[in-house]
């Protein structure tokens, strides 16, 4: 299998009914490790990370990966901020991306079991999926998309409905992935969880990308006002 990286960003923009929502942006990623998409409610996280997953069509530019696009959508995850759940039981929930890929039940279903554990819900897998709290249902997704063993896992917001115990499990399953290789393309407004996280940073603000740094650098000495504002917990206009 070809590799996917650098995923090369050239220009890309995407607009809504004429409303350019994020972009022009140019951007190399390279294939390692967890970059991380930060700035304030509204910047346009959700909408670069779906960009860069093909699920936000451009308006203008170009967005490739080293491998080609068809290649590549087959090796990536997503993580929804709120995910839908098939209204079915977790397990059957967790077991789904195997099964569209035609894998038999007796092995989907030991492989989202396992899943299901390593993501605190080992006694909710009868439950339906539907009746989860919302921090569930986030776990629920990540498992979900982890089955598959993505070579890219994009997630957005992660643990933006969880408490400080589960946000830990999530982040700890997040360091596992990426050091078994998993590249990790996640967005999040808590800057806790992105120092914690982060071995690059993108910082936007209305769209456009005002930084893109190396973690330590950009926490220890962010080269705009806009981002030294946004870390010191202020307004940022
Ligand atoms: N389908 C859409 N149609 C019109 N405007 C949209 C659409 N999706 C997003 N927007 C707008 O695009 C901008 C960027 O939204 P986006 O959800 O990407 O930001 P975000 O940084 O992820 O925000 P948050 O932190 O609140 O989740 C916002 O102004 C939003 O209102």
């Amino acid at each position: 299998m070809s590799d996917l990286f650098p995923l090369t960003v050239s220009g890309a923009q995407t607009a809504r009914r004429g409303k350019v929502l994020v972009g022009p942006i140019d951007l190399e990623l390279g294939g390692s490790g967890t970059t991380v998409v930060m700035g304030p409610n509204g910047s346009g996280k959700t909408t670069l990370l779906r960009m860069l997953h093909g699920t936000a069509r451009l308006t203008r530019g170009s967005i490739d990966w080293a491998c080609g696009y068809h290649e590549a959508r087959q090796q990536q995850g997503f993580v929804f901020q709120q995910p839908v759940m098939l209204r079915r039981s977790v397990l059957e929930n967790i077991a789904y991306p195997l099964r569209i890929r035609g894998i038999g039940k007796a092995i989907a279903y030991e492989q989202a079991a396992e899943w299901g554990g390593r993501v605190g819900l080992t006694n909710l897998l009868e439950r339906s999926a539907t009746a989860l709290s919302g921090g569930e249902k986030q776990k629920l997704a990540l498992a979900r998309a982890m089955i598959t063993k993505p070579k890219v896992l994009f997630l957005d917001e992660p643990s933006a409905a969880l408490d400080g115990r589960a946000t830990r499990e999530i982040e700890d399953i997040l360091q596992d992935a990426r050091q078994a290789g998993t590249r990790l393309i996640l967005s999040t407004h808590d800057i806790g969880q992105a120092k914690r996280l982060a071995d690059d940073i993108l910082f936007l603000l209305h769209g456009l990308l005002h930084e893109q740094t190396a973690a330590a650098a950009f926490f220890d000495a962010p080269q705009t006002p806009q981002a030294r504002s946004f870390l010191n917990g202020d307004i940022v206009e």
